[in-house]
């Protein structure tokens, strides 16, 4: 489990940890590791350190601090180090390392600043880290504007300038970064876009900070969480015991959804798939997946909020492609009746957004809106949803007394009182039609095999990313990606299981 934290958490135990060290420790360690991750960088651009060259962009706090002496670890290694002091101080420390190692420092000057910048074959952003707030003032705002432009590399210290360490957030100019490297632990902003993908790759920096760190903010599963958590069969195990999922998806109109969401329930190793729903979606799934058992819904039955007809399920999908008239109403409710978990998506939540009452039960449910949907829910316009994800999904999840997943560029699930999990897997490419159809059967096939909402979440968004990712490369080995429709999504989850 990768664990990350908000700057405050972070600045508490970084004090427990100084408590117990001689000065100064904690800074030389993060500018040690700071230094050969740059190195590195280096030597894989030239093969030597020694010549290349180096942009320090220093801010006046700690974070400059980093960044100046690790400017001057790799100006020792015969780098041609200059610095871009942009506060009306420097760290003092650091600024005399740099010079006492031979690396030149002077205060910003906007002409000066681009040349160094934009000769610089690798730039350091220590412009801002956990101390930051707010958009970045000048000349900071410039200086990440012109590490925008340098054709070296970018490695931002502890976290990319101008994006909010415990949220993600970007309110202006911020640096985006090849590298990032963290100390102590992850922020939880590194993780949740539009920071994660300002931070790059995250390298982070052991300094100790292990002990002294609380419960975290926020977690994200890796492929071994994931292997751990995901119901496989046993010698004992039948149909019914693997986990009957229900899916009420579809409509006369929207037949495609139903087909997608019962893939992705069916590759996803549901012990056996119900579905529910009107003629033309019935006779669409039995065409393509054999394997479900299909009920064509009377709508005087679901008005009668019963679904016995349709057999014993251990949980239910809700929404994709349903519609919103009278008929997916009446159906949404019986679902809703039932004491199983359910995942209501796509219509489904348009259907709640109008008739809360309706998430008010007592078996839990898990709703999967993308920013659109989760804006109808909220009552908040979709551009503040999707700049502030990780605060939205939360509030969602307070406000509903629900499990909730928001779909997007970074998925988050929430769940009141427990971290937010940050899926990491994915690509790009699943921003297409119905990729979210088959994300809502794979979570409906493992809470049906008995994962909680909050698990079946989790899992469900990493396997879809890495599904997503085998076939975006058609296969496990590929190297680059291509585009993917919503189906081979669905066929590569076996893949994506056997490559955890
Ligand atoms: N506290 C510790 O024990 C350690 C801290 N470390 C480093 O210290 C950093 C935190 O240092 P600080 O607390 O000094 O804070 P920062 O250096 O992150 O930021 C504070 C400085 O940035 C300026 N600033 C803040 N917001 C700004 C904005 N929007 N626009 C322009 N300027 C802005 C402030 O005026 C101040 O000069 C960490 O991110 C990390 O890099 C590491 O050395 C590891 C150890
Ligand atoms: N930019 C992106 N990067 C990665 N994944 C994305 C991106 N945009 C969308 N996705 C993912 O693609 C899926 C789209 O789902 P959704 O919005 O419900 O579409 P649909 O209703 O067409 O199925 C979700 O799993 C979402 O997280
Ligand atoms: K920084």
């Amino acid at each position: 489990m990768r664990t990350a934290y908000t700057s405050d958490q972070i600045r508490a135990a970084e004090l427990a940890l100084m408590a117990t060290l001689p000065e100064g420790t904690l800074m030389g360690r993060a500018a040690a590791g700071l230094a050969v991750t740059c190195a590195g960088l280096l030597t894989g651009l030239h093969g030597r350190v020694y010549g290349s060259r180096v942009a320090v962009l220093a801010g006046g706090g700690d974070n400059g601090g980093d960044a100046l002496y690790a400017g001057a670890r790799l100006a020792r290694r015969g780098a041609r180090v200059e610095a871009v002091l942009a506060g009306s101080r420097a760290h003092e420390g650091g600024l005399a390392a740099l010079r006492a190692a031979g690396g030149r420092a002077a205060a910003f000057d906007e002409a000066r600043a681009r040349e160094t910048i934009g000769r610089a074959d690798l730039v350091l952003d220590g412009l801002v880290g956990i101390g930051g707030g707010g958009a970045l003032r000048e000349p900071y705002a410039t200086l990440a504007g012109l590490a925008g432009e340098t054709p070296g590399l970018v490695v931002a210290v502890d976290v990319p300038s101008g994006v909010d360490a415990s949220t993600g957030r970007v309110e202006g100019p911020a640096v985006r970064a090849h590298v990032t490297v963290t100390f102590g632990a992850y922020k939880t902003g590194l993780l949740v876009d539009p920071g994660a993908e300002r931070a790059g790759a995250v390298e982070l920096v052991d300094i100790g900070l292990g002990p002294h760190l609380p419960d975290p903010d926020a977690a994200a599963l890796t492929d071994e969480d994931v292997a751990d958590l995901l119901p496989r069969p046993g010698a004992e195990s039948d149909k019914y015991r693997r986990g009957v999922v229900g899916i009420a998806a579809g409509s006369d109109r929207y037949t495609g959804a139903a087909v997608l969401s019962v893939g992705g329930a069916v590759r996803a190793g549901a012990g056996m798939v119900r579905f529910a729903s009107a003629e033309e979606p019935v006779r669409h799934v039995r065409a393509r997946w054999p394997e479900a058992v299909t009920t064509v819904l009377d709508p005087s039955l679901v008005l009668k909020s019963s679904l016995d007809e349709v057999g014993r399920v251990q949980a239910w999908v809700l929404g994709p492609g349903l519609g919103t008239g009278p008929d997916a109403h009446a159906v949404a409710r019986a679902v809703l009746a039932t004491d199983v978990p359910v995942i209501v998506d796509a219509d489904g939540l348009s259907i709640v957004a109008r008739d809360r009452a309706l998430l008010r039960r007592a078996a839990p449910t898990l709703v999967t809106p993308h920013a659109g949907e989760l804006s109808r829910l909220l009552d908040v316009p979709r551009e503040r949803i999707e700049a502030r994800r990780l605060e939205h999904t939360r509030r969602a999840a307070a406000e509903l007394g629900v499990t909730v997943l928001l779909k997007g560029s970074t998925t988050v699930i929430a769940e009141e009182h427990r971290p937010a999990r940050v899926n990491t897997t994915g690509t790009p490419w699943l921003a297409t039609g119905g990729t979210g159809d088959v994300l809502s059967g794979i979570a409906g096939a493992l809470l049906a095999g008995g994962l909680t909402c909050y698990d079946a979440a989790s899992c469900a968004a990493h396997l879809h990313g890495l599904a997503a990712r085998i076939a975006a490369r058609g296969g496990a080995g590929g190297r680059s990606e291509a585009p993917i429709a919503a189906l081979d999504v669905a066929q590569a989850l076996p893949e994506a299981v056997r490559a955890l």
